[in-house]
């Protein structure tokens, strides 16, 4: 078996990996990075990248229609195929050349494989080949290999062939008939998408659409889902699920209804892809999530095993997964180097910002761009607040933007120190305005010194305005 040695060995090479093993590497160490599928991860060919072409193209016929002069212009249907294409190259046509040469021109050492932990800091990768070889870590072992679809126990799903988000963000052609299991982001966005693409789509919502978002960006989703044409039925779940000879699919609903449909998509949430990496050797439990510190460290891990991204479970999200990855990367260079950890509040090396100030934009039709916490979650966490309202549709920017524009926007107010703890934002093209907001959480700049941060004059961000002079000065 050939033995190599490197300070420190990251597995899963998905954004996450790839920013810890860039980090360590910038901090003057050796990086090597264990993948066994595609350099660039779940969020480069299945998910983040793929879904997000599939979904704009609809998104900017969408706005051409809400403007007298371009909605004239504008006199065709979505052409599938075209965006199918597009698809394709942002998913880099799922070849990882591109996503390697960055990895050379980084000084990072890839190892294909499964990679396993096999004791204290060394970790033994498997080749498609067969070929084992086992790398062992000077300073730090990383475990990032993300997350996969969770699929749940309906009697007959897993016969039925369903797809995942996988198949969904990659499919070849779209469906007649689509239904969708979960009212989750995936469920979401992918029921905005192939309607769009021409699918009569099912959404079964057991616990409603974008439960853990603000109720009134729920309604209008979900509203306008329906006004697409897409049949959402609240509080439904699937009993059991059978593909039948002619590959029709059936699904019985638990209160005895029936929907038929050409493919079904299942997406209630993720599983962490512990299961194989050998946790298990060092006393760890395969197939859990990895529970770390704020500066990554895995708990019951021997102070050399690190977890960033979806696996440990704190956020499941590509930029809030990469910014572990800073922390993380930074905080193993400096224990190597002996250096101060600064993993205090807002310190240097600990993922702070994980607990509340996480920004989302869910590319739905309206959008919903939110971040920090919503009202239910900050009376739940035990915040004095107050909660401050806007229609959108009335901001001149808004109005300007598309006729007829319909949104809403939430400011949730922590009383007791006079700062924004949470702010959502319901419709079309608000997710570049959601920045504004982290910042504002980030930096707890107080309500008094919000009021000198003027809003251009006409433009949607004077929503802030707005907002302010409602909760008063
Ligand atoms: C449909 C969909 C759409 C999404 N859209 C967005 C979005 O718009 N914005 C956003 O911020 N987030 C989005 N996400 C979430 C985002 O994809 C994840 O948060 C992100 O991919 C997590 O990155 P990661 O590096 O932790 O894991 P992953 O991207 O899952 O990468 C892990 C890598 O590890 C590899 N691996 C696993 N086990 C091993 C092993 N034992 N040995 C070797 N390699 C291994 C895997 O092959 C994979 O390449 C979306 C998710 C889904 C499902
Ligand atoms: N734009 C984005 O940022 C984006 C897009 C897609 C996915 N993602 C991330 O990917 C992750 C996975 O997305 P997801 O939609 O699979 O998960 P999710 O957690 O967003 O939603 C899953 C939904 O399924 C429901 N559910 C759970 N078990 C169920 C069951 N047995 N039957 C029916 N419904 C059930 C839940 O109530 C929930 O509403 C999320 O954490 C999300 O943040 C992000």
């Amino acid at each position: 078996m050939t033995s190599l040695e490197y300070d420190v060995v990251v597995i899963g090479a998905g954004p996450v990996g790839e920013n810890v093993a860039d980090r360590v590497v910038r901090g003057g160490l050796t990086a090597a990075i264990v993948e066994r599928e595609l350099v660039g991860g779940e969020c480069s060919y299945w998910a983040c990248m793929p879904t997000k072409a599939l979904l704009r193209s609809a998104s900017a016929l969408r706005a051409a229609r809400q403007l007298p002069g371009a909605r004239e212009a504008v006199t065709g249907n979505l052409d599938a195929a075209a965006v199918l294409g597009r698809r394709d190259s942002f998913a880099s046509h799922w070849r990882d050349d591109g996503q390697v040469s960055w990895l050379e021109s980084a000084g990072i050492a890839l190892h294909r494989g499964q990679g396993r932990i096999a004791s204290a800091r060394v970790v033994e990768v498997t080749g498609v080949d067969g070929v084992t070889t086992r790398l062992t870590a000077r300073h730090a072992v990383v475990v990032a290999t993300g997350s996969s679809a969770l699929l749940p126990d309906i009697p007959g799903l897993r016969a039925a062939a369903p797809w995942s988000s996988r198949e969904a963000a990659s499919a070849g052609s779209v469906p007649r008939r689509l239904a969708i299991i979960g009212g989750g982001v995936v469920a979401t966005e992918m029921a905005t998408a192939f309607a769009a693409l021409g699918s009569s789509v099912e959404v079964l919502a057991r616990d409603g659409v974008l439960p853990s978002a603000e109720p009134f960006a729920s309604e209008l989703v979900t509203e306008s889902l329906r006004e697409a044409g897409v049949s959402v039925r609240l509080g439904v779940e699937a009993a059991s699920v059978n593909r039948d000879d002619r590959g029709i699919v059936h699904i019985a609903t638990v209160d005895g209804e029936r929907v038929e449909a050409d493919e079904v998509l299942v997406a209630i949430g993720r599983t962490p892809n512990t299961q194989d990496i050998g946790l298990d050797r060092v006393g760890l439990v395969p197939g859990a999530w990895l529970a770390v510190d704020d500066t990554l460290r895995v708990v019951g891990g021997g102070g050399w095993l690190y977890a960033a991204g979806d696996v440990n479970r704190r956020v499941l999200l590509t930029h809030q997964g990469k910014y572990q990855a800073r922390a993380v990367g930074d905080a193993i260079v400096a224990r190597a180097k002996g250096e101060k950890v600064e993993d205090g509040r807002w310190g240097r090396h600990a993922a702070t910002a994980d607990e509340r100030a996480v920004p989302q934009v869910v590319f739905s039709d309206p959008e919903i761009a939110s971040v920090g916490l919503t009202a239910a979650a900050a009376e739940t966490a035990g915040l004095r607040i107050r909660v401050v309202d806007y229609d959108l549709g009335t901001v001149a920017g808004a109005s300007l933007q598309a006729d007829g524009y319909k949104g809403h926007a939430r400011m949730v107010v922590d009383e007791d120190r006079k700062v924004v703890v949470g702010f959502t934002l319901a419709g079309p093209d608000v997710a570049e305005l959601i920045h504004a907001a982290t910042i504002a959480i980030v930096g707890e700049v107080p309500l008094d010194r919000l009021w000198h941060a003027v809003p251009a004059y006409p433009t949607v961000s004077e929503v802030w305005l707005r907002l302010l002079e409602t909760y008063g000065r």
